[in-house]
Protein backbone atom coordinates (compact mmCIF):
# COMPACT_ATOMS: atom_id res chain seq x y z
CA UNK A 1 0.00 0.00 0.00
CA UNK A 2 1.09 3.87 -0.76
CA UNK A 3 1.08 5.97 1.90
CA UNK A 4 1.75 9.29 0.11
CA UNK A 5 0.24 8.92 -3.41
CA UNK A 6 0.24 12.11 -4.55
CA UNK A 7 2.01 14.31 -1.66
CA UNK A 8 4.68 16.61 -2.05
CA UNK A 9 7.35 15.67 0.78
CA UNK A 10 10.13 18.23 1.87
CA UNK A 11 12.82 16.06 3.53
CA UNK A 12 16.36 18.23 5.09
CA UNK A 13 19.41 17.14 5.45
CA UNK A 14 18.43 14.18 3.02
CA UNK A 15 21.98 13.73 1.03
CA UNK A 16 22.52 10.83 3.46
CA UNK A 17 21.59 8.90 6.51
CA UNK A 18 18.21 9.14 7.63
CA UNK A 19 16.87 11.91 5.82
CA UNK A 20 17.81 9.97 2.59
CA UNK A 21 16.57 7.05 3.45
CA UNK A 22 13.02 9.20 4.27
CA UNK A 23 13.24 10.73 1.06
CA UNK A 24 13.83 7.61 -0.85
CA UNK A 25 11.17 5.95 1.01
CA UNK A 26 8.40 8.58 0.31
CA UNK A 27 8.81 7.98 -3.10
CA UNK A 28 8.35 4.72 -3.04
CA UNK A 29 5.13 5.31 -1.12
CA UNK A 30 4.10 7.70 -4.24
CA UNK A 31 5.56 11.44 -3.39
CA UNK A 32 7.17 13.79 -5.01
CA UNK A 33 10.37 14.88 -3.44
CA UNK A 34 12.46 17.82 -2.70
CA UNK A 35 15.40 17.12 -0.79
CA UNK A 36 17.73 19.89 1.10
CA UNK A 37 21.49 19.08 1.98
CA UNK A 38 24.30 21.07 2.79
CA UNK A 39 27.57 19.73 1.35
CA UNK A 40 27.35 16.12 -0.44
CA UNK A 41 26.84 17.18 -3.80
CA UNK A 42 27.12 14.06 -5.39
CA UNK A 43 25.19 11.96 -2.54
CA UNK A 44 22.38 14.54 -2.95
CA UNK A 45 22.09 14.06 -6.78
CA UNK A 46 22.66 10.14 -6.34
CA UNK A 47 19.23 10.20 -3.21
CA UNK A 48 17.30 12.14 -6.43
CA UNK A 49 18.19 9.41 -9.06
CA UNK A 50 16.99 7.02 -6.11
CA UNK A 51 13.45 8.88 -6.18
CA UNK A 52 13.57 8.72 -9.81
CA UNK A 53 13.70 5.57 -9.77
CA UNK A 54 10.90 5.02 -7.99
CA UNK A 55 9.21 6.18 -10.63
CA UNK A 56 8.34 10.02 -8.82
CA UNK A 57 9.82 13.53 -9.55
CA UNK A 58 12.89 14.92 -6.86
CA UNK A 59 14.13 18.14 -6.76
CA UNK A 60 17.43 18.65 -4.45
CA UNK A 61 18.30 22.56 -3.38
CA UNK A 62 21.56 23.05 -1.80
CA UNK A 63 21.29 25.31 1.82
CA UNK A 64 22.70 25.80 5.23
CA UNK A 65 19.55 25.37 7.58
CA UNK A 66 21.47 27.66 10.42
CA UNK A 67 20.15 30.48 7.77
CA UNK A 68 16.64 31.45 7.81
CA UNK A 69 16.12 32.48 3.93
CA UNK A 70 17.32 28.57 2.77
CA UNK A 71 14.18 27.36 4.52
CA UNK A 72 11.70 30.48 2.61
CA UNK A 73 14.32 29.44 -0.56
CA UNK A 74 13.62 25.55 -0.38
CA UNK A 75 9.62 25.81 0.11
CA UNK A 76 9.58 28.04 -2.81
CA UNK A 77 11.59 26.12 -5.23
CA UNK A 78 9.86 22.95 -4.05
CA UNK A 79 5.99 25.33 -4.88
CA UNK A 80 7.53 26.09 -8.25
CA UNK A 81 8.14 22.92 -9.14
CA UNK A 82 5.85 20.83 -7.44
CA UNK A 83 2.62 23.04 -6.92
CA UNK A 84 2.54 22.90 -3.36
CA UNK A 85 3.93 21.17 -0.04
CA UNK A 86 1.86 18.37 2.12
CA UNK A 87 4.94 16.77 4.63
CA UNK A 88 8.11 18.64 5.79
CA UNK A 89 10.62 16.11 7.07
CA UNK A 90 12.90 18.09 9.23
CA UNK A 91 15.89 15.97 9.77
CA UNK A 92 19.03 18.17 9.02
CA UNK A 93 21.13 17.98 12.22
CA UNK A 94 24.93 17.37 13.15
CA UNK A 95 26.53 16.10 16.24
CA UNK A 96 29.88 16.97 16.91
CA UNK A 97 30.86 14.84 19.74
CA UNK A 98 32.74 17.29 22.76
CA UNK A 99 33.52 16.94 26.52
CA UNK A 100 32.00 19.71 28.52
CA UNK A 101 34.40 21.72 30.12
CA UNK A 102 36.11 22.78 27.83
CA UNK A 103 33.29 23.01 24.69
CA UNK A 104 34.44 25.87 22.12
CA UNK A 105 31.36 28.35 22.39
CA UNK A 106 31.08 28.11 18.48
CA UNK A 107 30.78 24.23 18.65
CA UNK A 108 27.61 25.33 20.66
CA UNK A 109 26.16 28.06 18.48
CA UNK A 110 26.84 25.82 15.36
CA UNK A 111 24.88 22.80 16.97
CA UNK A 112 21.84 24.58 17.99
CA UNK A 113 21.37 26.70 14.96
CA UNK A 114 21.48 23.85 12.74
CA UNK A 115 19.30 21.47 14.37
CA UNK A 116 17.28 24.08 16.68
CA UNK A 117 17.34 26.94 14.64
CA UNK A 118 17.37 25.15 11.23
CA UNK A 119 14.04 23.29 12.47
CA UNK A 120 12.07 26.14 13.38
CA UNK A 121 12.93 28.10 10.32
CA UNK A 122 11.92 24.78 8.05
CA UNK A 123 8.29 24.02 10.06
CA UNK A 124 7.73 27.99 9.90
CA UNK A 125 8.41 28.40 6.13
CA UNK A 126 6.28 24.81 5.63
CA UNK A 127 3.22 25.77 8.13
CA UNK A 128 3.02 29.37 6.25
CA UNK A 129 3.13 27.57 2.87
CA UNK A 130 0.46 24.86 4.00
CA UNK A 131 -1.72 27.46 5.58
CA UNK A 132 -2.06 28.99 2.46
CA UNK A 133 -2.74 26.43 0.61
CA UNK A 134 -5.57 25.48 3.06
CA UNK A 135 -5.21 21.72 2.53
CA UNK A 136 -3.72 20.66 5.62
CA UNK A 137 -0.46 19.25 6.11
CA UNK A 138 2.05 17.15 8.11
CA UNK A 139 5.27 17.99 9.80
CA UNK A 140 7.42 15.23 10.97
CA UNK A 141 10.61 16.11 13.27
CA UNK A 142 13.63 13.94 13.55
CA UNK A 143 13.93 14.79 16.88
CA UNK A 144 16.21 11.74 19.25
CA UNK A 145 16.66 9.45 22.38
CA UNK A 146 18.52 12.40 23.44
CA UNK A 147 15.34 14.06 23.88
CA UNK A 148 14.70 12.47 26.72
CA UNK A 149 18.41 11.08 28.07
CA UNK A 150 21.88 12.96 28.63
CA UNK A 151 25.02 12.11 26.81
CA UNK A 152 28.47 13.32 28.31
CA UNK A 153 29.92 14.57 25.10
CA UNK A 154 26.22 15.73 23.63
CA UNK A 155 25.60 18.49 26.56
CA UNK A 156 25.35 21.75 23.27
CA UNK A 157 23.30 18.47 21.27
CA UNK A 158 20.80 16.93 23.58
CA UNK A 159 18.65 20.00 24.53
CA UNK A 160 18.75 20.90 20.94
CA UNK A 161 16.80 17.48 20.25
CA UNK A 162 14.62 18.49 23.50
CA UNK A 163 14.16 21.52 22.04
CA UNK A 164 12.93 20.03 18.26
CA UNK A 165 10.75 17.89 20.58
CA UNK A 166 9.08 20.82 22.38
CA UNK A 167 8.40 22.42 18.90
CA UNK A 168 6.50 19.94 17.88
CA UNK A 169 4.53 19.77 20.89
CA UNK A 170 4.00 23.99 20.38
CA UNK A 171 3.48 23.94 16.80
CA UNK A 172 0.82 21.14 17.08
CA UNK A 173 -1.22 23.55 19.14
CA UNK A 174 -0.52 26.37 16.98
CA UNK A 175 -1.30 24.69 13.77
CA UNK A 176 -4.01 22.11 15.16
CA UNK A 177 -6.67 24.60 13.34
CA UNK A 178 -5.49 24.57 10.12
CA UNK A 179 -5.14 20.70 9.69
CA UNK A 180 -1.35 20.41 9.90
CA UNK A 181 -0.22 17.37 12.05
CA UNK A 182 3.18 18.05 13.65
CA UNK A 183 5.04 14.95 15.87
CA UNK A 184 8.56 13.78 16.27
CA UNK A 185 10.44 10.74 15.60
CA UNK A 186 12.88 9.99 18.56
CA UNK A 187 15.18 7.63 16.57
CA UNK A 188 17.67 5.30 19.11
CA UNK A 189 21.39 4.66 17.73
CA UNK A 190 21.28 4.65 13.49
CA UNK A 191 24.43 3.92 11.86
CA UNK A 192 24.98 6.70 9.93
CA UNK A 193 27.67 9.65 9.17
CA UNK A 194 26.95 11.24 12.40
CA UNK A 195 28.38 8.54 14.53
CA UNK A 196 30.74 7.19 12.22
CA UNK A 197 34.06 8.10 14.09
CA UNK A 198 32.04 7.58 17.30
CA UNK A 199 31.20 3.53 16.56
CA UNK A 200 34.73 3.35 15.16
CA UNK A 201 35.09 2.48 18.86
CA UNK A 202 34.70 -0.96 19.20
CA UNK A 203 33.60 -0.74 23.13
CA UNK A 204 31.64 1.54 22.75
CA UNK A 205 29.71 0.42 19.88
CA UNK A 206 29.35 -2.57 21.49
CA UNK A 207 28.12 -1.12 24.78
CA UNK A 208 25.63 0.45 22.42
CA UNK A 209 24.41 -2.85 21.05
CA UNK A 210 24.33 -4.32 24.46
CA UNK A 211 21.57 -1.74 25.77
CA UNK A 212 19.45 -2.42 22.84
CA UNK A 213 16.56 -5.14 23.51
CA UNK A 214 16.22 -6.02 19.82
CA UNK A 215 20.35 -6.63 19.76
CA UNK A 216 21.79 -4.56 16.83
CA UNK A 217 21.92 -0.92 16.20
CA UNK A 218 19.45 0.70 13.63
CA UNK A 219 19.72 1.24 10.16
CA UNK A 220 18.57 4.30 8.46
CA UNK A 221 15.92 2.24 6.81
CA UNK A 222 14.56 1.84 10.30
CA UNK A 223 13.43 4.78 10.48
CA UNK A 224 11.10 5.34 6.89
CA UNK A 225 8.29 3.27 8.36
CA UNK A 226 7.30 5.44 11.17
CA UNK A 227 8.26 8.47 8.88
CA UNK A 228 6.27 8.04 6.43
CA UNK A 229 3.41 6.56 8.88
CA UNK A 230 3.40 10.10 10.69
CA UNK A 231 4.19 11.69 7.15
CA UNK A 232 0.35 10.14 5.88
CA UNK A 233 -3.34 10.38 6.51
CA UNK A 234 -2.80 6.79 8.46
CA UNK A 235 -2.23 8.99 11.33
CA UNK A 236 -4.77 11.37 10.97
CA UNK A 237 -5.92 11.94 13.97
CA UNK A 238 -2.05 12.06 15.79
CA UNK A 239 -0.57 15.37 16.81
CA UNK A 240 1.72 16.30 19.11
CA UNK A 241 3.12 12.69 19.51
CA UNK A 242 6.74 11.52 19.73
CA UNK A 243 7.49 8.09 18.57
CA UNK A 244 10.65 6.04 20.10
CA UNK A 245 12.35 4.54 17.29
CA UNK A 246 15.43 2.64 19.70
CA UNK A 247 14.77 -0.78 19.44
CA UNK A 248 13.96 -0.93 23.17
CA UNK A 249 17.09 1.28 23.85
CA UNK A 250 15.35 4.16 26.26
CA UNK A 251 13.27 1.27 28.20
CA UNK A 252 16.22 -0.71 29.15
CA UNK A 253 17.66 0.38 32.85
CA UNK A 254 18.32 -3.53 33.91
N1 LIG B 1 22.13 8.58 13.68
C1 LIG B 1 21.60 8.56 14.89
O1 LIG B 1 21.92 7.69 15.72
C2 LIG B 1 20.59 9.58 15.27
C3 LIG B 1 20.34 10.70 14.52
N2 LIG B 1 19.39 11.59 14.91
C4 LIG B 1 19.12 12.77 14.13
O2 LIG B 1 18.86 12.39 12.80
C5 LIG B 1 19.13 13.49 11.95
C6 LIG B 1 19.88 13.00 10.74
O3 LIG B 1 21.13 12.51 11.15
P1 LIG B 1 21.85 11.25 10.49
O4 LIG B 1 21.10 10.77 9.34
O5 LIG B 1 22.12 10.31 11.59
O6 LIG B 1 23.24 11.90 10.09
P2 LIG B 1 23.98 12.15 8.71
O7 LIG B 1 25.24 12.84 9.09
O8 LIG B 1 24.06 10.91 7.91
O9 LIG B 1 23.03 13.16 7.93
C7 LIG B 1 22.96 14.51 8.26
C8 LIG B 1 22.29 15.24 7.12
O10 LIG B 1 22.10 16.60 7.53
C9 LIG B 1 22.67 17.44 6.57
N3 LIG B 1 23.14 18.66 7.20
C10 LIG B 1 24.08 18.82 8.16
N4 LIG B 1 24.23 20.11 8.45
C11 LIG B 1 23.37 20.79 7.65
C12 LIG B 1 23.08 22.15 7.47
N5 LIG B 1 23.69 23.10 8.18
N6 LIG B 1 22.17 22.49 6.54
C13 LIG B 1 21.53 21.54 5.79
N7 LIG B 1 21.77 20.24 5.92
C14 LIG B 1 22.68 19.87 6.84
C15 LIG B 1 23.79 16.66 5.94
O11 LIG B 1 24.10 17.23 4.66
P3 LIG B 1 25.57 17.15 3.99
O12 LIG B 1 26.13 15.81 4.39
O13 LIG B 1 25.29 17.29 2.53
O14 LIG B 1 26.36 18.26 4.55
C16 LIG B 1 23.14 15.28 5.85
O15 LIG B 1 22.30 15.23 4.75
C17 LIG B 1 19.87 14.51 12.80
O16 LIG B 1 18.97 15.56 13.14
C18 LIG B 1 20.26 13.74 14.05
O17 LIG B 1 20.33 14.56 15.17
C19 LIG B 1 18.67 11.40 16.04
C20 LIG B 1 18.89 10.33 16.83
C21 LIG B 1 19.86 9.32 16.51
C1 LIG C 1 25.03 10.86 17.21
C2 LIG C 1 24.59 9.81 18.20
O1 LIG C 1 25.28 8.64 17.95
C3 LIG C 1 23.14 9.53 18.04
O2 LIG C 1 22.45 10.72 17.97
C4 LIG C 1 21.51 10.76 18.88
O3 LIG C 1 20.64 11.58 18.88
C5 LIG C 1 21.63 9.67 19.82
O4 LIG C 1 22.30 10.17 20.95
C6 LIG C 1 22.46 8.69 19.10
O5 LIG C 1 23.25 7.91 19.89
Amino acid sequence: MKLLEGKTVLVTGASTGIGRAAAIGAAQHGANVAINYHSRDEDAESCIAAIEAAGRRGLAVKGDVADAATATDFVARAVDRFGGVDVMVSNAGICPFHAFLDMPAETVERTFRVNLHGAYYMVQAAARQMVEQGRGGSMVAVSSISALVGGEFQTHYTPTKAGVHSLMQSTAIALGKHGIRCNSVLPGTILTEINKDDLADEEKRRYMEARTPLGRLGQPEDMVGPIVFLASDMAAYVTGAALLVDGGMYVNLQ
